[in-house]
């Protein structure tokens, strides 16, 4: 171990050195950096009827749009948020294209109660073990332990995959929750308690059951917590985690292995990871910045962000910009209207005030720093581990609880991936490496 240690600072010194591309280079070999071009555009990898996200008009930035399946988004939410099953209704949507009716609904939702089940001692003998305070690891470990437990755990026959979907989809919830309890436990040293899910509640009602001491939840918290989960559903084939399902899925890996490639690309800060940081990037704000209501002393906080003089020094602004959205995000602006609804019901209108004031000057700071040709604004992040925290959601689920909501677009997504028997997905890479021996032929791509 010390031997280890003691040489790597070398190491990556040789690393720094023979793994750097120069900056030029990209424009030089026209090479799109994150297959995206400078106004936000990304490199078309494929097709797909599930979703469409809209941030340009005529060439020019517009507010963001977020389409599943051919319905806006805001009409969805608004159609679900007093059914208490919008998760579950839209879950149906993605996999299968169709709103179900409401005695097709109701079907769905018994199936996904029975698929609610764990192996026999699963939550004993796997979750249990080694707990961690990362419950994305913990999940995915349990995610890699399931195929141990299915019969057919290779097999990618439509059928058979969508049956793991399903099963998949139904889990994660107890997956998550029962991993921070073992972690609360163990490593907290507080009480233990694992409460079986109940088949008369839904997906949201059942984080909020199979979390608290006592079980109990109102309404309203049910329906923000099923609002949330639909706005974090799905985004398209390119996001990150959901284009790794497409990736590994295009190999012909398993249901297993191919969700829990997903949930390591979900963990990410710049994606999915990004929720935690900016409840702690905030706690880093309050402490740091003496009076709140400053806007000079928080605007000067965050550019020392920027300059990674500040919060975890990577130079990031968490909650803030997005890879394909311009002017807004739309569901960070449905979002608001639950953060403002709950903030006020929960007495925290000054927390929210803080960050509605960094909602106007974080992106100000970015523009100001980098050419943003489509503009930055703030993302759905922003406000879900405010939403998450005024329901008692500690942080360590926060991240795992988009993965309980996405795990329905990877499904989607894997399943058009298998319908459309597509290629395996393979891109290049331009070699800009020096032959050191030889002459050969130059290799362009690798
Ligand atoms: C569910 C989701 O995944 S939503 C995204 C959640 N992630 C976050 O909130 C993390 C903070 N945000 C970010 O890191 C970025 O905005 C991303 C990763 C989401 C998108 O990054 P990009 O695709 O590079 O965005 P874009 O092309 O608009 O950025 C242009 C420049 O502004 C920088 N920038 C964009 N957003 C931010 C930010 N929030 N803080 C600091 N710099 C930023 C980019 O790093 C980039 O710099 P570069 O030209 O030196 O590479
Ligand atoms: O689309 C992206 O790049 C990231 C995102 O917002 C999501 O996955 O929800």
């Amino acid at each position: 171990m010390n031997l280890i240690q003691t040489d790597m600072q070398g190491y990556s010194e040789m690393c720094r050195k023979n793994d750097c591309i120069p900056e030029g280079d990209y424009q030089k070999y026209e090479v799109k950096r994150g297959l995206r071009d400078l106004s936000g555009q990304g490199v078309v990898a494929g097709l797909t009827n599930i979703s469409k996200i809209v941030a340009f008009r005529d060439g020019k930035p517009c507010d963001g749009e977020l389409w599943y399946r051919g319905y806006k988004i805001e009409e969805l939410v608004h159609r679900y948020v007093n059914n208490l099953y919008g998760y579950e209704n839209l879950t149906y949507l993605l996999l299968f294209g169709e709103l179900p009716e409401e005695a097709e609904a109701g079907k769905f939702i018994s199936i996904l109660e029975e698929a609610r089940e764990l192996p026999t001692n699963f939550t004993r003998d796997v979750i249990m073990k080694a707990p961690t305070r990362d419950i994305m690891n913990s999940m995915t470990r349990s995610i890699l332990t399931l195929a141990s437990y299915d019969e057919k755990s290779q097999n990618t026959d439509l059928e058979n995959v969508l049956r793991q979907c399903l099963q998949l989809i139904a889990v994660f919830p107890m997956l998550a929750i029962y991993g921070y309890h073992a972690y609360n436990h163990y490593e907290n040293l507080q009480s233990m308690y694992i409460h079986r899910p109940d088949p008369e509640a839904s997906t949201a009602g059942n984080i909020l059951r199979l979390l608290r001491p006592d079980s109990r939840y109102t309404e309203v918290e049910a329906k923000a917590l099923d609002a949330a989960l639909m706005l974090h559903m799905e985004h398209g084939g390119g996001n990150n985690s959901t284009f790794t399902t497409r990736v590994v899925t295009s190999s012909g890996s398993d249901t297993y292995a191919t969700i829990a490639a997903a949930m390591s690309s979900l963990k990410g800060p710049r994606h999915g990871g990004a929720n935690i940081k900016v409840m702690e990037m905030m706690d880093d704000l309050r402490e740091k910045v003496r009076d709140q209501q400053d806007d000079d002393e928080i605007r000067s906080y965050l550019e020392k962000i920027l300059d990674k003089k500040e919060f975890d020094r990577k130079g990031l602004i968490y909650g803030m910009g997005h890879a394909v959205y311009s002017l807004s995000d739309p569901r960070e602006r449905l979002f608001k209207k639950y953060v403002q609804l709950l903030a006020k019901a929960k007495g925290r209108e000054e927390d929210l005030e803080l960050y509605m004031r960094v909602e106007k000057l974080a992106p100000e700071a970015i523009r100001d720093r980098f050419r943003i040709y489509k503009g930055v604004s703030p993302n759905v992040d922003f406000y879900s581990g405010f939403v998450y925290d005024m329901l008692g959601i500690p942080r360590e689920l926060y991240t795992p609880i988009f993965a309980v909501a996405r795990v329905a677009g990877w499904s989607a997504h894997r399943i058009e991936e298998i319908v459309g028997q597509g290629k395996i997905i393979r891109p290049a890479y331009r070699s800009i490496m020096e032959e050191r021996q030889g002459s050969g032929d130059q290799t362009r791509e690798g």
